[in-house]
């Protein structure tokens, strides 16, 4: 079973369709990076699996039961899926631990919650900084603490809006190294990103979106080498 499909899925804005009878599958425990020219679809694509965008077709099941599609967006955020923005959006007055509590949301025991606190603080790697306030932080720490806030509800489909816009080499690189300590059999990852050194430093494979359908799908070294690709995407 697919830990995500998306079939024919269909966006329109007017007459123009952003998505046009888009289909693909992640599997569990894949790191899924979606590619492609500006005006692709890519953010329409994850604006319609987190709820934000209703297609006019099509179907996006979470698992083999749940049609995203159907629900909100609150429904979807409690089935599991989590979305990190762009733009980190952390709260600047509150500390990096308070901001990850937040992330945990309000049901959790407080003892599970310190858990769960201490073992994000590990992965994104924010243990000796988990007493500053968020906004003391540099661009690439804010980055890993909200991967970090989106973590700590444990979602079973994490999406990544551009997690490394704007980060230096060496912020790049450690973000790449955080992405593949994320990896679990229960957990797939869909990335939308820019930087195709770093799409082929964490992607199992490659969706290379065009005009809203799939231009490409496979290994970053083939999609390198693809003559459509090449054309419409990387030779620019
Ligand atoms: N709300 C909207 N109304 C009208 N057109 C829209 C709307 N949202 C997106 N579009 C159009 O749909 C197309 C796909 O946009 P989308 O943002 O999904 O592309 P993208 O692949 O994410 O591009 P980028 O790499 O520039 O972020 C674009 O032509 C865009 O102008």
């Amino acid at each position: 079973m697919s830990a995500l499909v998306v079939d024919g899925l269909t966006v329109a804005f007017g007459r123009f369709r952003a998505l046009d009878a888009l289909s693909l599958a992640v599997d569990p425990g894949e790191v899924r990076a979606v590619i492609g020219p500006n005006g692709a679809g890519k953010t329409t694509l994850l604006d319609v699996i987190s709820g934000i965008t209703k297609p006019v077709s099509g179907r996006v099941m979470l698992g083999d039961r749940l049609d995203l599609t159907r629900i909100s967006e609150a429904a979807i955020a409690r089935a599991g899926v989590r979305r990190k923005f762009q733009k980190p959006s952390v709260f600047p007055a509150l500390t990096v631990r308070e901001n990850l509590a937040i992330g945990c949301g309000p049901e959790l025991a407080p003892g599970l919650r310190a858990e769960r606190i201490a073992a994000v603080l590990g992965e994104v790697g924010l243990n000796p900084r988990a007493a500053v306030p968020a906004g003391a932080l540099a661009h690439g720490e804010k980055q890993w603490l909200e991967i970090g806030m989106v973590l700590a509800a444990e979602p079973r489909l994490l999406l990544l809006d551009e997690p490394v816009a704007g980060l230096s080499d060496a912020e790049t690189r450690r973000t790449a190294e955080l992405i593949g300590r994320l990896r679990r059999p229960d957990r797939a990852i869909l990335v939308i990103e820019h930087d195709m050194g770093f799409v082929e430093a964490i992607a199992d494979k490659v969706t290379v979106l065009h005009e809203g359908r799939t231009l490409y799908e496979g290994g970053m070294r083939g999609a390198r080498e693809d003559a459509r690709v090449i054309e419409v995407f990387l030779g620019r």
